[in-house]
């Protein structure tokens, strides 16, 4: 069984808060550890074009499958074109987030700040959260799924990540930007569909039914954040290396099933390789970057690789970027696909709940580590 509902009790050796925070930072520093030269030969980001993936043809949408099953397997990490998010969709969301930043006062971002929220929702000044305890340049304005911004209208049982049902998301008011909302619903919507389209790719490429994680995102999550990189305080920066006052966002691997990722022409995204170097992502017009999330690796049981990346932002352009991570309805359980598990093998990780993961992992990156203010999890982890 891959699915469950939030009403149903997770097995009894499910996944704890403690082992997936543990096991995701042990992840990320044995990534960071590995050296090994001789696997970075050939290390690659292909660009998929996913035309033909939209045709009636089952053996076109197989062969696209298998492409994306290649790219997962190795750097985990694939461009796509002709994904059907139109170029002017993606330069309005880019533009209004300029304007987010740029056009609004501190006075008015407060009023959104994340700390309002339990869920990490808002505005997110620089130093709020960081992933490894650094100082991180970025700025971001995060929000999450609801059913207005669902071309479906959503199936009416959408949770937050903690299980509640209300609408956490904080707008910035019509007046301060006018289109805003309308422009990022539209974003949205296009880069939902284009996400439930490649689920149906991975399913395809996982030798599952086609319509395998059909019922898993009918009330899906996905976060979606708008980020900004201000360009280095001093000089450009050498390709090679930086001071750590200059990480955008420190190296980490990403949560959920998989990330969509929209950018400015700045480049900024680095991907480890194997040895330990730091492949720079190029910006290639309108297709977007694609990669696998640690649940699709936990789900595949490590076939598909969730790959630790940053941004260091070393040109003279601020960056902005639009990461959507999308993920499975929050109340399903994660656990090793069929097609995942030869015989006599067994998961090399335990079910885990999938809002209940996500949330512990948004919580590390807060100042102290407890989570975001008025978090139930906040309690939790102060009794521990
Ligand atoms: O801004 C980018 O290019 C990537 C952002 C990212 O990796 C993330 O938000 O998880
Ligand atoms: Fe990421």
């Amino acid at each position: 069984m891959a699915t469950t509902t939030i009403e149903t009790p997770l097995p009894a050796d499910r996944t704890t808060y403690e082992e997936a925070h543990n096991g995701a930072a042990a992840y990320l520093q044995a990534r960071l550890d590995a050296k090994d030269d001789r696997l970075d030969d050939g290390f690659d980001i292909p660009v998929i074009d996913l035309a033909p993936s939209f045709s009636s043809s089952f053996a076109d949408r197989k062969a696209v499958a298998a492409q994306i099953r290649n790219a997962c397997t190795a750097s985990g990490f694939f461009y796509i074109t002709k994904h059907g998010v139109p170029e002017g969709v993606q330069r309005g969301i880019l533009n209004q987030a300029v304007r987010f930043f740029d056009e609004l006062s501190v006075e008015q971002k407060e009023t959104l700040h994340v700390k309002k929220s339990k869920l990490g929702l808002g505005w997110e000044p620089s130093e709020y959260t960081s992933i490894a305890g650094d100082q991180e340049r970025k700025e971001g304005f995060n929000f999450a799924y609801e059913e207005a911004l669902d071309p479906t209208g959503g199936d009416g049982l959408y949770r937050n990540l903690d299980g509640s049902h209300y609408n956490g998301n904080l707008w910035p008011k019509e007046d301060d930007l006018p289109g805003f909302h309308a422009t990022v619903k539209q974003y949205y919507s296009s880069v939902l569909s284009l996400a439930r389209h490649l689920f149906r790719l991975f399913a395809l490429s996982l030798d599952l039914p086609e319509t395998y994680f059909d019922s898993m995102t009918t009330h899906p999550g996905g976060i979606a954040r708008l980020l900004y990189y201000p360009p280095p305080k001093n000089s450009q920066l050498p390709r090679t290396s930086f001071n750590d006052e200059q990480i955008g966002l420190g190296a980490h691997s990403d949560y959920e099933c998989f990330t969509l990722l929209l950018t400015s022409s700045t480049p900024g995204l680095e991907i480890l390789k194997p040895s330990g170097r730091w492949h720079i992502a190029e910006h290639k017009g309108d297709a977007l970057i694609v990669n696998v999330a640690d649940f699709l690796m936990r789900w595949t049981n490590g076939l598909y690789k969730s790959t630790v990346h940053r941004v260091v932002n070393r040109g003279t352009e601020a960056r902005y970027s639009v990461p959507f991570f999308f993920s499975v309805n929050y109340d399903t359980v994660v656990e090793t696909l069929p097609t995942c598990l030869k015989d006599g093998e067994v998961s090399q990780w335990k079910p885990i709940r999938a809002g209940e993961y996500i949330l512990e992992r948004l919580n590390a990156t807060t100042k102290d580590g407890y989570g975001f203010v008025g978090n139930d999890n906040t309690h939790r982890k102060e009794a521990v």
